[in-house]
Parts: C-alpha cells; structure tokens; sequence
C-alpha cells in the first residue's frame, strides 16, 4: 500500500518550476491562490481525466506558468486560458512564444469578469482553481453549455459540492448545484504536490451539466429556490420551521410573529416545517419553495 501510494507522485515537474519563478524573481502570492502543482504524475492524471481530442477546446483558468496549459495545448485544437496575474500572465507568455506554440489564446484578466462569450469558445475546462474564487467561478460556469469540467478544488469545498441530502457536508452549495450537473469526485492531492505547500488538501471533481431545465417552472424559478435555500442552510440542523423564521430577514420579514403566523396557518406546509434543513432533498426544497411562494409573497 505504502509503495503504490509513493508510486502515485513524480516530483520531475518541482526543479522546472523553481527554475522558471527564480529566475523571474517570482514569489508566489497566496492571497491569488498560486499554489503551483509540481507532481508530474498528479498533473497525467488531470489531463488524462479530460479525454481531450483535437476536435476539443479547453478553457483554463489560472493557467500560472503554464504547467497544464502547455500539456492541453499538445492534445486540444486550442486552449483559452485567464491568468490574473500580470507577472505570471507575461512569464506564461514567453514560454508560449519561445515555444513557438500557437494554440493558446491567453488572457490577462479576472476570470470573474471575462465574458461569458469568451467562455463559451470551449467545450471542455480543466483547471486547477484560485480556491478564493471556486463558488463564483463554479457558477459562472454553469451559464454556458460546455460539455465536462475536470476541476481541482479545496478538498471540504469538493465535498460540499458532492453531498448528498443527508450527509454531514449536505450544504446550500450542494443543493444549488443539484439541478444543474452531475458531479463525480475523481481524486485526492496532498498538499506535497505543490508548491508552495497549501495547508489544505484538494481533490479534484469531474462536473458534467444537466442539460434538462424543466425542474425549473415558471410557476418557481431559480432566483426563489435559490432565496429558499439561502434561508434554509445557515440553520441546516434546525427544522425547517425555526429555520424560515431565523432567517426572516432574507425572506423580506422582520416580524418573527408575523411570520410564524403565516407559517402555522398553512395545512399543506404542515409536513415541512417540521422536517430538518438537512434531511430535506434538493427535490423537496423545490416543492416547498412552490407552496411557499404564495404564503409569503402573495
Ligand atoms: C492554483 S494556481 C494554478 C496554477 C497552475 N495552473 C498549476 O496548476 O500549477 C491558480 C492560478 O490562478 C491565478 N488566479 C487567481 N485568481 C484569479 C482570477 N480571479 N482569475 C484568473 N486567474 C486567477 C493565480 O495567479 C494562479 O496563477
């Protein structure tokens, strides 16, 4: 067991990456994230993961130096990759033009400000995440029409998103993404595969998205089972009763009797309010949202 888990690390990538940031003087800057893989085997995997073809374009986020944009650009028709750091972006840059390779369109910008148009030039993403930006960029995602995502993220944000109803980690995250695509955990990083060191482990995530929008009527739309949920999770172990009346603010009341009132007189809420936050699936929140929605907003 202890052999096969030394097997699954290859550390050829650490001196190139030493090299290339001391000899441009870089230190990295952990408030952007910039913890940079140097597992040569770790980064296969990622790669491998996509299933990429010349017929694919990848959208990368935070390419850093280049350690999977080079790698993607060999195997895709083109990457499309968003680096916010000006030093970093430039670096990249150079590598690309001493390389000589000409499938990389690289971007110098917060990728929480490119157009989503300039997103949706590609069908796959693979990116090792800025985790200061996962749940932002998560849901930017999800507004063009890709077709997988191989992703790394903070290990227990991963987990978040994986839940399911009933688990410890069954979050506002994890029924947000409920409706929108399948999420299948791949693989674990230590910290030891980057440098420097996070104090965090990571995992990385396959997202395939659920192309069906139909659980979305126009009796409830997104933005209400959206507003239900933001009510709901802050209190996930309390029952969904005192949850909704905790949350009274984010429901537009601020008379804790009026609101419970309201709640108390709705037989056919009856059997919600007393149900628990985080034994109530994705499913069900939608079906209270349809009921709630008339009681409290008319
Ligand atoms: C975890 S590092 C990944 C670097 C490289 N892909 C790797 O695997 O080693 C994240 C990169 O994202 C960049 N970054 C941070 N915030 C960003 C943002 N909002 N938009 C685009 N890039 C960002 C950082 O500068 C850093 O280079």
């Amino acid at each position: 067991m202890k052999s096969n888990e030394n097997n699954e690390h290859n550390f050829s990538l650490a001196t190139e990456t030493k090299n290339i940031l001391q000899k441009h003087g870089i230190r990295l800057n952990k408030n952007l994230g910039q913890n940079y893989l140097i597992d040569d085997y770790k980064r296969k995997k990622i790669i491998n993961f996509a299933n990429i073809s010349k017929n694919d374009t990848i959208l990368e986020i935070g390419p850093g130096i280049g350690t999977l944009t080079i790698e993607l650009s060999k195997k895709a028709k083109k990457v499309v990759a968003i680096e916010q750091d000006k030093k970093i972006f430039e670096i990249l840059f150079e590598r690309i033009q001493e390389e000589n390779i000409s499938n990389i369109e690289l971007i110098n910008d917060d990728a929480l400000n490119v157009e989503i148009s300039t997103f949706s030039k590609s069908n796959k993403i693979v990116s090792n995440l800025p985790y200061q930006i996962s749940s932002p960029i998560t849901f930017k995602f999800l507004e063009f029409d890709f077709d997988l995502a191989i992703l790394m993220y903070q290990k227990e944000f991963a987990n978040r998103m994986i839940a399911k109803v009933g688990d410890k980690n069954y979050s506002r995250l994890s029924a947000m993404l409920h409706f929108k695509t399948s999420i299948e955990f791949l693989d674990n990083i230590s910290p030891q595969s980057f440098i420097p060191q996070p104090k965090v482990n990571s995992s990385v995530v396959k997202l395939t998205p659920i192309r069906n929008e139909s659980f979305f009527s126009n009796k409830t739309n997104e933005n209400d089972y959206s507003l239900i949920c933001r009510a709901l999770f802050p209190h996930k172990n309390k029952k969904i009763r005192n949850a909704l009346i905790d949350s009274r603010n984010i429901l537009g009341y601020s008379d804790k009797k009026i609101l419970r009132d309201l709640l108390d007189s709705s037989p056919e809420l009856e059997s919600f309010l007393v149900k628990r936050v985080v034994k109530t699936s994705p499913e069900e929140i939608l079906e209270l949202t349809n009921l709630i929605k008339p009681i409290l907003w008319g």
